[in-house]
C-alpha cells in the first residue's frame, strides 16, 4: 500500500488528505500551525466545508488518517508527499513560493528512500522543474531518489468534498513513468470511475490550473460587463446568460452576474499568470482585462447604492446591512471577498454598517483587524436588518430565501433591497416588499419569463 504524506493542511492539503485516507490509503497530514494541528487530532475541522468533518472523525477513527507537525515523520513515512502550502500573490502580483520552498527544503533534509513529489498547490509554469533541479542537486552523492510531478487541484470550496470525490479532471505533469504508476495507485478510485486523466508535461500541467482559474474569470468579467450594460439598454442579464448558455460551445456555467469575484484563487491566479506573461515578453490582455473590469464591477456596485441612497452626494445618516460575507456560500472564507471592498467604501462615503453572514463572521472578526472595529456584527439576518435603510445581499446563502420578509421589512427605517447575487429576481414576494435592485436589469420588479 502507498503510504501518502500531505505538507499544508489549508483546504486543499486537508481535504485531500481526508479523502485519500477514507480510500484507505495511510494518511500523514503535516502543517506548522500547532493549533491547527491539535484541533484536528480532536476531529475538529479548522474549515467550514460541508462533508469534511465527517471524513476526518472517520480517518481518524480508523486510523488511516492523523496529523502532525513534524516534517521530518511526514517525509520519512510516506512514499508519495503532496505539497499543499498557499501560493498567495505578492504586492507586485507575482506568486510567494517561499512556503513551497520551505517544504521542498525540508523534504531534501529528511529524505530516506525514493518518492514522488507531488505539487496540488498552484504554482507558476517552471516551478516543478526548478523544484526538480534543487532536489536532484541536494540529493547528489546519496542513495535516494525524488520525481517531481505537478498535479494541480480543481476543488471548489464549499463543494470541496464532493468535487474530490468525483473530480472533473486529473491531470498529471511529470516526466517519470515511476511516478505516473505510483500516481495512478493513488488515483485508483477515480480511474475505476472513468474521471478523465490527462498526463501531460510540468509546464503544461502548471498552466492547465492558471488557464482554468483566469479563464473562468474571464467569463465572469464578461457578463458582469455585459450586466452593466443591460442596466442601461433595458436588457436583462439572467435572460442574456440563460440564451448564451443554450449554446453548448458556450455554457450555462459562470455567467452568473453579481459583485465581481473574490476568493482565494481567481484574484490571485489571475495576477499570476499575468506576471507570468511580462516575465516571459507575452502581455497576457484579455486577464488583465478580466481583473480591471473586475474592480470596476466592484465600484460600481458602490456607485449604484450611493445614486439610491445618498443625501447631498454622501451616504451619512444612512444604515446598511450586509447579508454575507464569505465569498460565495457554503465557505467561512472571506479572503478577497468582494463584501470586504464594498463595506469599505460605503463606511468612507459616511453610512453605518452592520452585518450578517451565516458562516463568515468568525473569520471576518479575527482578519478584518482594521474594518470590525467599524462595522456592527449581528447574530441573523432579521437582526442585521432592524432599523437599516438598506438590504445589500452580497453572498447567495440559501437560508436568506426563507427569511420572513413582511417582518424583517416592518423593523426596518427603509425598504431598499440591492441584490447583488440576483437571488429574488423571480421572487415576487421580494419585490412585493422591497424597492428591488438586482445587477443586470434596470426593470423594478419584472416577471422574468421562463426561458423555452
Ligand atoms: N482553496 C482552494 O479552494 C484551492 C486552492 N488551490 C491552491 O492550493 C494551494 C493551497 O491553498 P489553500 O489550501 O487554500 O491554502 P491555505 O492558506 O488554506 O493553507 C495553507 C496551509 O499551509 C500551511 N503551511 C505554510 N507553510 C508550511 C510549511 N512550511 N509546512 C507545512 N505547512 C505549511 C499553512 O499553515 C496553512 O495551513 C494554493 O496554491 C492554492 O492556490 C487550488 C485549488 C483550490
Ligand atoms: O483554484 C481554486 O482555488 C479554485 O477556484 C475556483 O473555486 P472557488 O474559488 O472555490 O469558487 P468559485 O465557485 O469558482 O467562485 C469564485 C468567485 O466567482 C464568483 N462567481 C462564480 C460564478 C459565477 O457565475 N459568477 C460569479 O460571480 C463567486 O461568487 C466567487 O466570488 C474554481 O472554480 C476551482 O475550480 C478552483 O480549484
Amino acid at each position: 500500500m502507498v503510504n501518502v504524506g500531505v505538507m499544508g493542511t489549508g483546504y486543499v492539503g486537508l481535504v485531500h488528505g481526508a479523502v485519500l485516507s477514507s480510500y484507505g490509503f495511510r494518511v500523514t497530514c503535516m502543517d506548522v500551525d500547532e493549533h491547527k494541528i491539535e484541533r484536528l487530532n480532536q476531529g475538529i475541522s479548522p474549515i467550514y466545508e460541508p462533508g469534511l468533518e465527517e471524513l476526518l472523525h472517520e480517518g481518524l477513527e480508523k486510523g488511516t488518517l492523523s496529523f502532525t507537525t513534524s516534517a521530518q515523520q511526514v517525509v520519512q513515512s510516506s512514499d508519495v508527499l503532496f505539497i499543499a502550502v498557499g501560493t498567495p500573490a505578492k504586492e507586485d502580483g507575482s506568486a510567494d513560493l517561499s512556503y513551497v520552498w520551505e517544504v521542498v527544503q525540508q523534504i531534501g533534509k529528511y529524505i530516506n528512500g525514493y518518492k514522488v513529489i507531488v505539487s496540488k498547490s498552484t504554482m507558476p509554469v517552471g516551478t516543478s522543474r526548478s523544484i526538480a533541479l534543487y532536489l536532484d542537486g541536494s540529493l547528489r552523492g546519496t542513495s535516494y531518489r525524488v520525481d517531481v510531478a505537478s498535479n494541480p487541484e480543481f476543488l471548489r470550496q464549499g463543494k470541496a468534498v464532493s468535487d474530490s470525490l468525483a473530480p472533473s479532471r486529473v491531470v498529471i505533469g511529470t516526466e517519470s513513468e515511476e511516478a505516473k504508476e505510483l500516481l495512478k495507485t493513488v488515483y485508483a478510485t477515480h480511474l475505476e470511475q472513468d474521471v478523465p486523466f490527462l498526463f501531460t508535461n510540468w509546464e503544461s500541467s502548471e498552466m492547465i490550473k492558471y488557464a482554468s482559474n483566469s479563464f473562468l474569470a474571464v467569463k465572469i468579467s464578461f457578463i458582469n460587463e455585459l450586466a452593466l450594460l443591460s442596466e442601461k439598454v433595458g436588457a436583462r442579464i439572467q435572460d442574456i446568460a440563460t440564451g448564451m448558455g443554450m449554446d453548448d460551445r458556450i455554457s450555462p456555467h459562470f455567467l452568473q452576474a453579481g459583485p465581481g469575484y473574490g476568493g482565494s484563487c481567481f484574484p490571485k491566479d489571475t495576477q499570476a499568470i499575468v506576471d507570468v506573461g511580462r516575465k516571459n515578453g507575452e502581455e497576457l490582455y484579455v486577464v488583465r482585462a478580466a481583473i480591471a473590469a473586475n474592480d470596476k464591477q466592484k465600484a460600481k456596485m458602490v456607485s449604484k447604492i450611493e445614486e439610491v441612497l445618498s443625501f447631498d452626494g454622501t451616504l451619512k445618516g444612512r444604515t446598511i446591512a450586509i447579508w454575507g460575507l464569505a465569498f460565495k456560500p457554503d465557505t467561512d472564507d472571506i479572503r478577497y471577498a468582494p463584501s470586504y471592498e464594498i463595506i469599505q467604501e460605503l463606511l468612507s462615503r459616511g453610512a453605518s454598517v452592520k452585518v450578517y453572514c451565516p458562516q463568515g463572521m468568525r473569520l471576518a472578526k479575527q482578519q478584518w483587524t482594521e474594518l470590525s472595529s467599524r462595522i456592527q456584527y449581528c447574530d441573523s439576518e432579521a437582526e442585521c436588518a432592524q432599523k437599516a435603510d438598506a438590504i445589500v445581499l452580497m453572498t447567495e446563502w440559501e437560508q436568506f430565501r426563507t427569511s420572513s420578509w413582511e417582518k424583517i421589512v416592518r423593523t426596518m427605517r427603509g425598504n431598499v433591497f440591492f441584490d447583488m447575487r440576483n437571488m429574488f429576481t423571480e421572487d415576487s414576494v421580494v419585490r412585493q416588499w422591497f424597492q428591488y435592485y438586482p445587477v443586470g436589469s434596470s426593470e423594478y420588479g419584472y416577471p422574468l419569463q421562463e426561458a423555452q
